[in-house]
């Protein structure tokens, strides 16, 4: 079990030395992954596992080869399981659903549940259950009438391929968590294992929540902590206008921040979050999509007795006065349109900064690290062949827990 003392908890920013990230290496939830769900699941196509595993530990190694600790969230869930009768409860109540399977098979199926080891019911809930693989055992399988209308292979409870993806479902600001509210349906359930493991695991105990009423979509892969105090939030596909005043407003009562950017992004896959497009790599610098670099705004959100919004403006002029620096730079990928557009589709503005000047990316993308070798940052590049196939960086798979403060 992970022990409770360690780095600082927290983050006020994207690129002060990172200590500790959850990652979460995927396993048998993308092995549920076939062409007739993928779209539904969100992926691309079907990665092959095992070589996903095996990128997966590689990203992992670069990280701890740099001092960075690494949390698996399969791990952290296991250990919250032990070490909690109520967040079993919880997470069970959570996958298991009347609404799907009817009261008296839910009823079963949750009493069969609260029987399995800590490892196997973390597995069922990230993996999902079939009809099929339903434990006999369950007093009213054999006549429960959605029992047998349902096809073996179809979920009784879904599985959660996109937790691979470990910045949506909960991100750290200041000294404190935040538990995001997700859009899509295929993701929603996420958020309740990252909000069990945040509540009852031993290393988070007495750890103190941010945004507690969400209300509206918001995604961590929308939200970038630009400086101390000053956050950018996505409003896209998947964060809400409404969601990004609610964080603002929350973000303003708990004085985690001063001034919030709700940042228009296009409504579409490619950009389904702002980190799509744009992550820092510096203290003072970007690296954006060449395409939107001109015509990205931003609506600036301003604490005070009462909150006040002014804009639009280029999102560069409204984040440096909002840093209160002179400029923010925009690490000039310089790419033709084409190679631009494939490589932000491979996530190659996607980074993941473990200090100042210092990001993961993914080693595809080589005309966009070349430019940021270029531009003086350290790219250590991972391969994201399989990885990629759910459309996430490095950036998107990691949930910095602690980073030095800057
Ligand atoms: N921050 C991110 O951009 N995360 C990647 C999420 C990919 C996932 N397949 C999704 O569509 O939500």
């Amino acid at each position: 079990m992970s022990s409770s003392a360690g780095p600082l908890l927290g983050a006020d920013s994207e690129v002060g030395r990172l200590r500790t990230v959850m990652l979460h290496r995927p396993g048998d939830e993308l092995r549920r992954l076939t062409p007739r769900n993928s779209d539904q699941l969100l992926f691309d196509g079907l990665p092959w596992v095992d070589r996903a595993q095996e990128e997966h530990d590689a990203f992992a190694d670069v990280l701890t080869g740099r001092g960075v600790e690494v949390l698996l969230l399969g791990d952290l869930l296991k250990e919250t399981f032990e070490s909690s009768g109520a967040a079993r409860m919880q997470g069970i109540a959570a996958a298991v659903s009347p609404r799907r399977l009817g009261h008296h098979l839910a009823q079963d199926l949750s009493t069969e549940l609260r029987g399995l080891s800590a490892d196997d019911l973390a597995r069922v809930l990230m993996a999902g259950m079939t009809f099929d693989e339903m434990p006999e055992s369950a007093a009213t399988v054999r006549s429960s009438l959605v029992w047998r209308m349902h096809h073996g292979a179809e979920f009784a409870i879904d599985p959660l391929p996109n937790l691979l993806f470990t910045r949506d479902s909960s991100f750290w600001i200041g000294d404190r968590f935040a538990i995001t509210s997700l859009a899509l349906p295929a993701r929603v359930r996420e958020t309740s294992l990252t909000d069990l493991i945040y509540a009852h695991h031993p290393r988070f105990l007495g750890v103190r929540r941010a945004y507690e009423s969400h209300t509206a979509p918001v995604e961590g892969g929308d939200v970038l902590l630009l400086a101390p105090g000053v956050v950018a939030v996505g409003v896209g596909e998947r964060t809400t206008p409404a969601g990004a005043e609610a964080l603002a407003r929350s973000l303003f009562d708990d004085n985690l921040a001063h001034t919030v950017l709700a940042v228009p992004i296009e409504q579409r896959r490619a950009s389904m979050h702002l980190d799509t497009v744009c992550t820092m790599v510096d203290t003072d610098a970007v690296v954006m999509y060449p395409v939107i670099q001109d015509s990205l705004s931003a609506f600036t959100i301003h604490s005070g007795e009462s909150v006040s919004v002014t804009g639009p403006q280029p999102f560069v002029e409204a984040a440096a006065e909002a840093m209160g620096i002179e400029k923010l730079r925009v690490i000039d990928t310089g790419l033709d349109a084409v190679t631009a557009e494939r490589e932000q589709w491979d996530d190659g503005n996607n980074t993941l900064a473990l200090a100042p000047g210092v990001v993961v990316a993914y080693d595809r993308n080589v005309e966009t690290n070349r430019r940021l070798e270029d531009s003086g940052i350290e790219v250590l590049t991972i391969a994201g062949s399989e990885l990629g196939s759910g459309r996430g960086g490095p950036r998107c798979m990691s949930c910095p827990v602690s980073r030095d403060r800057l």
